[in-house]
C-alpha cells in the first residue's frame, strides 16, 4: 500500500511514488485544502489582465503629460509637415505641433511637403483685434473669416472654424494635412494654423478681392466693395480655376477631388487673379478604381453632380460637374439655385443646359450687367464648353484638362486689361459682338 500524506500548508499533496500521483483521489475530507487549477486560473488570469490594462493607462497618461509640457513650452514655432498631421487640443490655448501618431483616414498624398507655421492664440487674437466685428470679412457654413495682420507684418485671413459645425476637427485636420502638401499659384496658400480647447484656426493668405460670389452675385453681398468683372477677366478666371483643378486632379497623386467647388471658394488677389480654397470635404482619390470613390454625399446644392448626389459615387468628374456651373454663372451671373425666379428658372443647370447649345438663346441668357461688351463668337465656344462639364452623364463630360486647352486660346485673344482701374465694366473690353 503507498502513502499519500496531505500538506495543508500549501495544498498540495505528496506522493513517495511520484508515478502515482496523478491517480491521487480528491477525497471530500480534503477537499477544502485543495484548489482545482481551473479556479485558480479564473483567478489569476483576471488579475494580470487588469494589472496590465492599468500599466497601459499609466503609461499613457504620463505620455501625455510630457507631450503637453512639452507644447505650452512654446509659443510660436515653424512646423514642418509630417506624413500624416496630427493635431489635438491643449486644455490652454498652447500652440501645438504636428506629430506622425496618429493617421487620417485618407490615402496619403506623395509628394513634397512644405512648411506650415503654428501660431498661438495670443498672436492670432492680436492680429485680428480679439476678432473684432470690424476685421469679419465673411461668415460661411464653416466659420467666420476675419482680416489680420501677423506679427511679422503678414495680411492674412483667419477662419475660425465653427466647434460644432459640420466643419468638425476631420475636416480641420484634413484641410491643414492637404493644404501643406498642395501648392500651385491658382490655390490659396494656408499660412498656419491655431488649435486648442476652444478654437480650431486656419490662418491663410488673404485675398483683397473677396470671393467671385461677391461679384458676380453683388445684390447677395451687404459689403458692396466690389467690381463688375468684364469678360476677359471672366474667361482669365475660367481658365484658372480650370488650371487650379487640373493641378489638382492631374498633377497630384493620388488625385484630390475638391467636392465643394462654387464661387464663394474661389478668392480672388490683387489683380483679380483666382485661387481655388475651401478644402474641408476634399478627398483624396482612389489610384486603384479609376479616382472612384463611394463615399456620404457632402458640398453644396445647386453645384452637386447628379450621379454623385443620388448614388455617392464620386470621381474628378464630379467637379467637372461643379467647374461646369461656376461657368454657368460667369455666363449668366445667375446663382445656381434661386427661388425668387419664375418657375423653371429655379435651377440654373436646368433651365440653361437647354438653351447653351442655342445661338440665339444664349445670347439672351448672358449676364445683363456685361452690357454686350463681349465677342459672340467666344462666348458661344464657352458655352459649348459649359454645355459638356455639366452634361448628366459623367463619363460625356470633359477631363479638365481639355477644358484648359479649349480655354487658352480665348483668353490669349482677350487679354485682361493691366491695371485694376480698367477691370471696370467698360475698361478694355473688347468691342460688343465682333
Ligand atoms: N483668404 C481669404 N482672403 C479674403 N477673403 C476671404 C478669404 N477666405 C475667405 N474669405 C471671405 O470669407 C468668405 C467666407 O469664406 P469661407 O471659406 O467660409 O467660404 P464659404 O464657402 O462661404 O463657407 P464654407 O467653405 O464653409 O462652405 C468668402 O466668401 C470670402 O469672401
Amino acid at each position: 500500500m503507498e502513502n499519500f500524506t496531505a500538506a495543508p500548508s500549501n495544498g498540495i499533496i505528496h506522493s513517495h511514488h511520484h508515478h502515482h500521483l496523478e491517480h491521487v483521489p480528491q477525497s471530500h475530507s480534503h477537499h477544502h485544502e485543495i484548489i482545482p487549477s481551473s479556479s485558480l486560473l479564473m483567478v489569476v488570469i483576471p488579475i494580470i489582465i487588469v494589472i496590465l490594462l492599468l500599466a497601459i493607462l499609466l503609461l499613457t497618461f504620463m505620455l501625455r503629460r510630457l507631450q503637453l509640457s512639452r507644447d505650452t513650452t512654446s509659443t510660436n514655432c515653424m512646423f514642418i509637415a509630417h506624413s500624416t498631421v496630427t493635431i489635438s487640443p491643449t486644455s490652454d490655448g498652447g500652440c501645438l505641433h504636428g506629430s506622425g501618431l496618429r493617421g487620417t483616414p485618407q490615402p496619403k498624398l506623395r509628394g513634397a511637403q512644405v512648411q506650415v507655421q503654428v501660431f498661438s492664440l495670443k498672436e492670432v487674437e492680436s492680429a485680428t483685434n480679439k476678432f473684432s466685428e470690424v476685421n469679419m470679412i465673411g461668415n460661411g457654413a464653416s466659420g467666420a473669416v476675419y482680416r489680420g495682420v501677423l506679427q511679422d507684418g503678414t495680411v492674412a485671413a483667419i477662419k475660425m472654424l465653427r466647434p460644432h459645425g459640420r466643419y468638425g476637427e476631420r475636416a480641420f485636420r484634413l484641410e491643414v494635412d492637404l493644404l501643406s502638401r498642395l501648392r500651385s499659384p491658382y490655390i490659396s496658400q494656408l499660412l498656419g494654423y491655431c488649435a486648442d480647447q476652444h478654437h480650431s484656426l486656419l490662418v491663410f493668405e488673404y485675398m483683397p478681392n473677396g470671393s467671385l460670389h461677391t461679384h458676380l452675385h453683388p445684390r447677395r453681398h451687404t459689403q458692396s466693395a466690389r467690381t463688375t468683372l468684364n469678360w476677359p477677366l471672366r474667361l482669365k478666371i475660367a481658365l484658372d480655376c480650370a488650371r487650379a483643378l487640373e493641378y489638382l486632379h492631374e498633377h497630384t497623386t493620388p488625385a484630390v477631388i475638391h467636392r465643394n467647388l462654387k464661387s464663394t471658394n474661389i478668392l480672388l488677389d490683387h489683380n483679380f487673379r483666382p485661387k481655388l480654397s475651401g478644402f474641408g470635404l476634399a478627398k483624396i482619390g482612389s489610384d486603384k478604381l479609376n479616382g472612384l470613390i463611394l463615399t456620404r454625399v457632402l458640398g453644396t446644392t445647386g453645384y452637386l453632380a447628379p450621379e454623385y448626389a443620388s448614388t455617392g459615387k464620386l470621381t474628378t468628374k464630379s467637379d467637372v460637374y461643379s467647374y461646369g456651373v461656376i461657368l454657368l454663372e460667369l455666363l449668366t451671373g445667375r446663382v445656381p439655385i434661386d427661388t425668387a425666379r419664375p418657375p423653371g428658372e429655379h435651377v440654373l443647370v436646368s433651365w440653361a443646359l437647354p438653351r447653351l447649345t442655342n445661338r440665339d438663346k444664349v445670347m439672351e441668357m448672358i449676364d445683363p450687367a456685361l452690357d454686350g461688351h463681349y465677342s459672340t463668337k467666344d462666348l458661344i465656344q464657352v458655352a459649348a464648353i459649359t454645355a459638356m462639364c455639366v452634361q448628366a452623364e459623367a463619363d460625356y463630360r470633359p477631363l479638365i484638362t481639355d477644358v484648359v486647352q479649349s480655354l487658352m486660346p480665348l483668353v490669349k485673344k482677350n487679354p485682361v486689361p493691366a491695371s485694376s482701374k480698367s477691370l471696370l465694366r467698360f475698361g478694355h473690353s473688347p468691342s460688343p459682338s465682333s
